[in-house]
């Protein structure tokens, strides 16, 4: 922080500013400003480990740094729930575009924590887009935006991204028809013509660079060193898609970008040598330029050679003269281009609007980044350095207002604080001649509004009305110019052209031609532009009344909200790396005030809260119910230790300085991080406590759980051991009873065996004796029988008898063999009987 130095001298600054320099250290602060010196070389500061490293810290906390600006902002904007604004000033090649870049690339990372939109992804393409269509190699900067731009981003109060607005600042139109040596035009032609497809370069016709009067004026410059066209012309797409352009519109801006290339191609003659009529000397051209906007072709020459005017009831066509002719075609060009930007941004806006949270109405707060046009002061210096440096002038003024403050001063004397003046350059002056009436703005519109004005004119009058005002002189010789002194030196202004580029309209027949486009592109690019669509008869604003309007209107936006500033300063002309140029930068620091900067920030007040404010908002760090009074405040800065120096407490506010209130806003942020630990712990605490009973509930419940699940599986596991004993028991009780009744059986049948056996064998013998008295009876029988048969037929032999005898025995003895076979038999299978009755049972 310059503001830490011990001695405040510009060489002090410097040194320390080249010191810095000399170890890549390319940002620097005075109090919240921030100071940024272009390296020309990208340093590895930028990458993702540094976008974390810068979140949500106090400024001066972390090395400078472009992250801390957005950091603080962005937290600022929530904290305060204030709209915050970064403003980036710097001349030509300083390095603003970048450093808006950059913000914007960290703004949106800040939002997105992991879940990004869309929308963030909308922003980030609309930069490419823009730069492609609005930026040009410039003899200072090889990437120069010919326009200026407001970005605002809008947040939600939760701190997302919700959409996005651009405001863009008059386009440098010249520059397309006409550009000066070793610059180029727009990139987006260069990229078309290096990038574009065989079949593209066929449907569009397109030529070489070199072809095109609008590239080739000075023939020599169509590349710049390290440039890769082609794969800018695909990085180009590929935003274009990002922010939402189809193909189909993709191509259809590209056919227009061929078609204004191929209408500056055309070149008039005259038809004869006495007439004025003129003719065109390449009438091949116009079919093309026909085909490219989809226009009759007798319709285009019409507008390019002859205007249409109305007198009193009557049409009038009256055909351009020479010098006429070239201008017009060089006017249409200039519209359509502007047409163009005006509706790509307007395309773009519409985008980032992001449409899908509309109806939603809650607070909207946003953080807006002004990357206007630096201070330039060419060899020749026009229309559009007027405004560009008038824009620069207005926003020095704001920069003062809110460093300096004059009321300020004003205001330590009410409240009674002790305060020395700081002399800075106040440049309300020169803005009072460029835009109070009657002056250079106002008599220029006049200028344009009289037919019979001319540049001569133009120029006497700023003479007459400006004589004696110190900050407009006129160059000694009778030169066309004026000279204004600026905050940042002086600046010589050529008078030509002034009054054409201040009414540079586009024409109603042109306007008409393109309305008559079949291409409903670009009939819808002059819907856009505001000019085109104004009726006729009434006059459209001035380019330099549009101009401050448009300024007016931001400079209100910015005192909307809280500012920061960013200061970009050059290192050195040549573009050269990390090349520190001491007497380029120190021009630089003198005309932007940074040495008055540093004193101011350094001696003056530049923080003031009323009593409410300030214990509202360090009320953490004081005792509880501190009175919003005086003594109050005087007894807590006793205590809190800051150096006296550094604030005082006045009637009905309190003053610090920078360094003071960030000491204060450390302490804060430390007691609320220390309140915050500790209600963290307490929470933590209870969150454990609570989390610990519920686990030993759990323990418990699941401790009984097992223990039921283990007794009842003991339990199934002994009922069912004692089943098993009881089912083998009584197993063994049947089998021993089985084995009972088989013993008793076999017994049994033994026991009833062996009796009827017995019974058998007495039957048998019995049955054997009365078989024997029967068959001895009967033998007896028989052998009476035959005595008396041989006693009857004579005398039978005693050798008859003696076989009957035997015949009898063995038939007795086969019965008896039979009987006995027929017991053992019956014996068996009654024996056999009982075992299996036996074995049954
Ligand atoms: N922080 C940076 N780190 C590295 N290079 C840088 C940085 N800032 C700027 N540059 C280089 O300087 C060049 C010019 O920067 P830039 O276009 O941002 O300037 P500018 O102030 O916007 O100029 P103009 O007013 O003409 O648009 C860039 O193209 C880039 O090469």
């Amino acid at each position: 922080d310059l503001c830490a130095l011990p001695e405040l001298t510009e060489r002090a600054i410097l040194e320390s500013l080249r010191a810095r320099f000399r170890q890549e250290k390319i940002y620097t602060y005075i109090g919240s400003i921030l100071i940024v010196i272009n390296p020309f070389q990208f340093l590895p500061i930028y990458n993702p480990k540094y976008v974390k490293l810068y979140d949500n810290h106090t400024l001066g906390k972390l090395e400078p740094h472009i992250y801390a600006v957005a950091d603080v902002a962005y937290h600022a904007m929530l904290q305060r729930r204030r709209n915050q604004c970064i403003v980036i000033s710097g001349e030509s090649g300083s390095g603003k575009t970048q450093s808006t870049n950059f913000l914007i690339h960290h703004l949106t990372a800040l939002s997105q924590k992991g879940f990004a939109s869309g929308v963030e992804q909308i922003i980030l393409g609309a930069g490419p887009v823009l730069e492609a269509f609005g930026n040009a190699k410039t003899a200072h900067n090889n990437n120069s935006s010919r326009f200026g731009k407001f970005i605002q981003v809008n947040y939600q109060e939760s701190g997302t991204v919700r959409g996005a607005y651009v405001e863009k600042y008059l386009l440098e139109k010249s520059r397309l028809v006409y550009q000066e040596h070793n610059e180029r035009n727009y990139h987006v032609f260069y990229y078309l013509l290096a990038g574009a497809s065989e079949e593209e370069r066929n449907s569009f016709h397109l030529l070489k660079p070199e072809e095109y009067h609008y590239l080739n004026q000075f023939n020599d410059c169509f590349t710049v060193e390290g440039e890769d066209l082609k794969h800018d012309f695909e990085r180009l797409q590929l935003a274009m898609e990002m922010v939402g352009f189809l193909p189909t519109t993709r191509k259809q801006i590209f056919s227009l970008l061929s078609a204004i290339l191929h209408l500056g191609n055309i070149r008039y003659k005259k038809k004869t040598y006495r007439d004025d009529s003129i003719d065109i000397c390449n009438p091949e051209v116009l079919p093309i330029v026909s085909e490219l906007l989809e226009v009759k072709e007798e319709m285009l020459l019409d507008a390019l050679t002859t205007r249409k005017t109305m007198t009193v009831g009557e049409r009038l066509i009256v055909p351009y003269k020479l010098a006429e002719a070239g201008t017009v075609r060089d006017s249409m060009a200039k519209s359509l281009y502007s047409a163009l930007f005006d509706w790509i941004v307007f395309r773009t806006n519409h985008a980032l609007l992001n449409n899908k949270d509309l109806e939603d109405d809650s607070k909207i707060l946003s953080i807006g980044v002004l990357d206007i046009f630096g201070f330039e002061d060419y060899e020749s210096n026009s229309f559009e350095q007027f405004c560009i440096n008038f824009a620069n002038e207005r926003l020095q003024h704001y920069f003062n207002q809110h460093i300096f403050k004059l009321e300020q001063q004003e205001e330590y004397r009410s409240e009674g604080i002790t305060w020395h003046n700081i002399d800075y350059i106040d440049n309300s002056a020169c803005i009072n001649l460029i835009s109070k009436k009657p002056t250079a703005l106002t008599l220029l519109d006049e200028e344009c509004n009289f037919p019979q004005a001319s540049n001569q004119t133009l120029l006497d009058k700023f003479k007459r009305q400006h004589e004696g005002n110190s900050y407009i002189e006129f160059p000694a010789v009778m030169e066309p110019a004026f000279i204004i002194r600026h905050y940042a030196g002086k600046v010589k202004y050529g008078v030509k052209d002034f009054r054409e580029k201040n009414t540079d309209h586009m024409r109603p027949d042109i306007v008409a031609l393109l309305k008559s486009s079949k291409n409903a592109f670009i009939c819808s690019l002059m819907g856009i532009d505001p000019v085109a669509n104004l009726h006729k008869k009434k006059k459209p604003p001035s380019i330099s009344a549009q101009f401050q309007a448009s300024l007016n209107k931001l400079m209100e936006t910015l005192d909307q909200s809280e500012p920061y500033f960013v200061k970009c300063i050059r290192s050195n002309a040549e573009k050269l790396p990390l090349r520190f140029n001491d007497s380029l930068v120190l021009r630089q620091l003198r005309y932007t005030g940074m040495l008055e900067t540093v004193r101011i920030r350094q001696s003056g007040y530049s923080i003031k809260y009323t009593f409410q404010d300030f214990v509202r908002h360090f009320h953490v760090l004081m005792p509880h119910s501190t009175p919003p009074t005086k003594s109050g405040i005087r007894e807590f800065f006793r205590r809190s230790h800051l150096p006296p120096a550094g604030y005082q407490v006045g009637h009905t506010m309190v003053f610090l300085r920078e360094a003071e209130r960030q000491r204060l806003q450390t302490l804060l942020h430390q007691e609320v991080l220390r309140r915050i630990v500790t209600l963290q712990r307490r929470f933590r605490a209870v969150l454990e406590r609570k989390h610990f009973v519920n686990m030993r509930q759990a323990a418990c419940i699941i401790q009984a759980a097992w223990r039921s699940y283990r007794e009842r599986r003991r339990f199934r596991q002994r009922r069912d051991s004692a089943v098993v004993i009881q089912r083998r028991w009584r197993l063994f009780c049947q089998r021993r009873c089985a084995a009972a009744v088989t013993v008793q059986a076999a017994w049994r049948g033994f026991r009833e065996r062996g009796r009827y056996r017995r019974v058998c064998a007495s039957v048998t013998r019995l049955q054997a004796l009365g078989r024997g008295y029967m068959a001895r009876l009967r033998f007896a029988e028989m052998k009476e029988e035959r005595k008396r048969l041989n006693t009857e037929q004579n005398q039978p032999s005693e050798m008859d008898v003696g076989p009957m005898e035997d015949l009898l025995a063995s038939e007795q003895a086969e019965k008896e063999e039979q009987s006995r076979s027929a017991d053992e038999t019956s014996h068996k299978n009654r024996s056999k009987r009982e075992s299996r009755r036996m074995r049954e049972l």
